[in-house]
Order: structure tokens, then sequence, then C-alpha cells
């Protein structure tokens, strides 16, 4: 279909930004504007001629702003199908003038609740005549074109200094619009939901997400899946900055979230090292290099290739540590002076750079067949101080001590460090660390044993020996036990729980081992 003119535009917009210029293009273009309050003297003030709403109406914008161009008059003029003789021949009765161009950008309901303010105060920023507007102008944009963000507002320019928009331009702004509203919908529905359903069992009975597309990906897992990148907003991984290096993949971004989690469990300057959404090296350190030098060399064969995230700016001694061994991605919340510059010297590794790391929302959720998987984040309350110190609900203070002597304040803090460590390993996870490192990490198996003998194959004779071994849930048989007692290892720390408990206390009593329950799992699949 072809273009249509724009000879009459409805200006209803809460963020003023870009709107004096948009008003002057309008203007220039001889476009004649109908406006709200606020928006109209915007305009006005800007120099360009403007009709308030309320001219059109015949009625005032009344009830603090709730109702401004709730009227058939204007709903009237957006509605209206000029492909229909009828009625174009109905608005001429009415006497009604047909809008060409609708621009609306709504109240800010979700930064409103961000903001912590009351229930009430939310509530008044749920729009009701703006959303109203946006889906007649895009239900209707065969002869109406909808924008509803200043980012368009260059196209608006682009539109009058052609002759209009062209009728695939406005079906899609109409589907950018209809995007725009429903997930402005999820936000007050979910808010709704989770303050105020009642439901006993605690549970929303509605959960929605909206998510806008930030990134096409050259493929997904494999070559020959297709994948986008889509964000929520809330800034994270999906929004971190990228310094240097090719285009993130979709595995990247997996490998990547996943080091950051393993990372981010830490207080002191850490470090973790993944390979296919494992740690293959996870240490903290008195400084960022000194952690990633431990982390590097739990794994440095698996290492290759990895994804690296640290919790702490990256220095420059770590980055040359990096530069040394082929990198996929490295993320951090910053980098020092130089750094970058370091890390470039590898053409491809990716760089990437964000303020808000680890900070996951507080539930989270995973699809299955015919529907999502919602449950609270596993969160790590154990946190290792730099004076060894440990704090939180995985406090080492709360386990129990199941067999052999107390460990001593060093032991312990290596116990802690591999139980917080553990939590990032997937399902049966096993993790053999000394001094602050990890040195050998069994992961993914499909039982418990193997996980162990993973653990100690990894490590090696010599660093397993008086090494310490946490389980990220119970030993249902004595036999994992065994194997890491066997080798050598001097502590271990597990949930406990087993109907077997006996017999792995009775393995750990006989070799002089000390062995925790911690009591908490923390499963990872
Ligand atoms: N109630 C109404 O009739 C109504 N019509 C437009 N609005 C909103 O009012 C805002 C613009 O108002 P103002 O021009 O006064 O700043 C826009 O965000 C628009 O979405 C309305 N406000 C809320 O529902």
């Amino acid at each position: 279909m072809t273009q249509r003119p724009i000879k009459r535009a409805l200006v209803s917009v809460y963020d003023k930004s870009g709107l004096e210029e948009l008003a002057l293009a309008l203007r220039d273009a001889g476009v004649d504007i109908v406006s709200t309050g606020s928006t109209a003297k915007t305009i006005e003030a800007s120099g360009v001629p403007v009709t308030p709403v309320e001219e059109l109406t015949g009625f005032p914008e009344c009830l603090d702003g709730r109702v401004k161009t709730l009227h058939p008059r204007v709903h009237a003029g957006i509605l209206a199908d000029s492909r229909l003789e009828s009625h174009v021949q109905q608005l001429a009765d009415l006497g009604v003038e047909p809008f060409d161009l609708v621009v609306v950008n709504l109240y800010p309901f979700r930064e409103t609740v961000a903001s912590g303010a009351t229930p009430d105060e939310c509530v008044e920023q749920i729009d009701i005549g703006g959303p109203s507007m946006v889906r007649a102008a895009a239900k209707n944009h065969p002869t109406v074109a909808i924008v509803t963000s200043p980012d368009a507002y260059g196209d608006v320019s682009a539109a009058l200094a052609s002759g209009g928009f062209t009728f695939e331009q406005r079906r899609h702004l109409a589907a950018q619009a209809f995007a725009h509203t429903a997930s402005y919908d999820a936000t007050v529905a979910s808010w709704f939901a989770s303050a105020y359903d009642g439901s006993e069992d605690g549970w929303p009975e509605f959960v929605g997400e909206a998510w806008d597309k930030s990134a096409v990906l050259r493929y997904g897992e494999n070559p020959h899946q297709q994948a986008a990148l889509y964000t929520d907003g809330s800034g994270g991984l999906a929004a971190a900055e990228q310094l240097h290096g090719k285009e993130m993949s979709y595995n990247n971004y997996v490998d990547t979230d996943a080091a950051i989690r393993a990372a981010f469990d830490h207080d002191r300057p850490a470090v973790a090292i993944i390979k296919h959404a494992n740690p293959c090296g996870i240490a903290v350190g008195d400084d960022i290099a000194q952690a990633h030098a431990r982390a590097h060399a739990c794994d440095p064969v698996s290492a290759f290739g990895g994804v690296i995230a640290a919790n702490r700016p990256v220095s420059v001694a770590m980055a040359q540590q990096v530069a040394e061994v082929f990198t996929e991605v490295i993320v951090a919340p910053g980098y020092e002076d130089g750094a970058v510059e370091v890390l470039q010297g590898k053409k491809n590794i990716r760089i990437l750079r964000a303020d808000d790391l680890g900070q996951y929302p507080p539930a989270e959720i995973r699809q299955v067949s015919g529907g999502v998987l919602v449950q609270m984040r596993d969160q790590v309350d154990a946190v290792v101080e730099a004076d060894g110190a440990v704090t939180g609900g995985d406090d080492p203070s709360t386990w129990t001590l199941a067999a052999g002597e107390p460990a001593d304040e060093a032991t312990l803090a290596d116990l802690a460090f591999a139980w917080t460590s553990v939590r990032a390993v997937k399902s049966n996870a096993i993790l053999l660390a000394a001094d602050g490192a990890s040195v050998g990490i069994g992961m993914g198996q499909v039982n418990r044993v193997d996980s162990c003998r993973l653990a100690v194959e990894r490590a090696g004779e010599e660093r397993v020996r008086g090494s310490v071994a946490a389980s990220d849930a119970f030993f249902p048989f004595a036999d994992g036990p065994g194997i890491l007692i066997e080798a050598g290892v001097k502590a271990i720390v597990q949930p406990g729980g087993s109907v077997r408990d006996d017999e792995t206390i009775e393995a750990a009593k006989a070799a002089g081992v000390t062995m925790y329950f911690t009591g908490t799992r923390h499963f990872f699949h």
C-alpha cells in the first residue's frame, strides 16, 4: 500500500525527550498538532502552534489527569479506517477530524514500583488513556502511524520529508506498539499478582515477563539453530558493555553467566574460569591477579578457550596472565588503566564490563514442555571475609561436626571456600580445594562416586593430599568419601541427611578425617 501523508498528529507523552525537535519537524511539514496538558505546554513553549485536546473534546482534563483523551472525538479520529467510505462519511457527519499520526509514551509504572513508591502512588502511575490511544492507532495502522518511543522521532522526520510512512512502516510501528502495551500490562499484572492476589500458597496466580530483542546472534547452541538475545531491561550480563572482540555467541552468554554466578559468590577477590557451563577453576586471592593465577592453575588444560569472570576490576597483572591463554570471554565490573589494552593484544577475546554483575532477581524461571518452573533462586550466604571470617546462613559456625577433630582456622576457611564454590558446579558436584583455590573438580556425573573419582584424578596425587572436599549434596554411600579419604583429603563438608550417614561418618572417623554437615544442599542442574 502507498504512503499516507501526515496532516494531523495527536501527541501525548510522559517522556518529553526529543519533543521540541519533533514539534518543530511537524510544524515545518505543516502538520496540525493536538496535544494534552504538559505536552501541549512544552510544544507551545518551543514556539509551535498546538491545539489543546480540551478544545477538541469540549471537556476539561479532570480527576488529576485520569481523564484527558478518553473521548469519542479523540478515539473516532484515531480509529476511522480511511479505506472505508462509510467511516469517512461518519466522521464528516459527526464533525470529527481524523489523525494520521499518534505519538504517545506511557506513565513510568515500572520505574515507580522500583523507586519503592507506595501502592497508591504505583496505581496512580498505571496509564489508562495512553494505552487506549496506542492500541487504537496500532489497530488502525492501515490509516494511522503510531510512535511510542522518542527513539523513533528520527523516523517521523524522515517520513515527513518523504511524503509519509508506508503501509509496511505503519504495520511495523503497530507491532512495536502492541509489544509496548503488552509489556506494560505484563508489568502491571505481575505487580498486582505478586502484591495482591492473596494466594495462600504464596505464589502469584499469574507470572508475566516481557523481553525486548537486543541482538540477533550468529547462531544458537549449534550452527543449525537460530538464536537471539532478549533483555528485560534490568541490566546484568544481557546489557553488559562489550569493549573488544567478536560478537558474543549463544554459548558465550551461557558460559559467561555461569562464570559470573561462580565468581560473585565470593566476597574476597575471586576469579572463575568456565568451560561448557562448568567451572574448571575457581579461586580467591589477596588481589585479582593472584585469584586468577590460582584459578587457572586448577586445570590449565581445560582453561584453554575458557570464559573468565572476575568479581573485581581486572588489573594489568591479571590481564597479562590472561593474555597468555586463549580465552573466549572475560567479564568484570571494570578494568584498571592499561588492562584492556593488554587484553586487546588478543584479537578475538571478548571483553565485557558491567556494574551490576552477580545481581539476579529473587525468582528464576526454567522452561519445560508445556510450561515453566519457577523457583526462588539458590542463594549462598556463606561469605568468606578477607581475614578468613565467615558470616551468613551457610556459615561454618552453624555446621555440625560429624567426624574427626574440629578443623583449624585455615582448614575451616578452605572448607567454607569449597562449600561456597561447589554451588556453581553442576550436580553431582565434588570440589577439592586448598589455600582458597579449587584443585580438582568432579562435575555433572550421574553418580556421586564418579564425581569423586573425577575430582581426585583432576587434582592429581600430589594436590589431593591435604586438600579439603565439598559435596553439593549428601553421600548416599560411603564409597565416594572412601575415594576422597584414600586419596588423602583431610576434611570433607557435605549436607548430611542420607539414611547411610552412619557408614560415611564411620569411614571418616576410621581415617581421622574431619567431616562437617551443613544441613543445606546446593544442587545445580
Ligand atoms: N487518562 C487519559 O485520558 C490520558 N490520556 C493520555 N494520558 C497520558 O498522559 C501522558 C501525557 O500527559 P501530559 O501531556 O499532561 O504530560 C501520556 O503519558 C499519556 O499516555 C492519559 N493519562 C492516563 O491515563
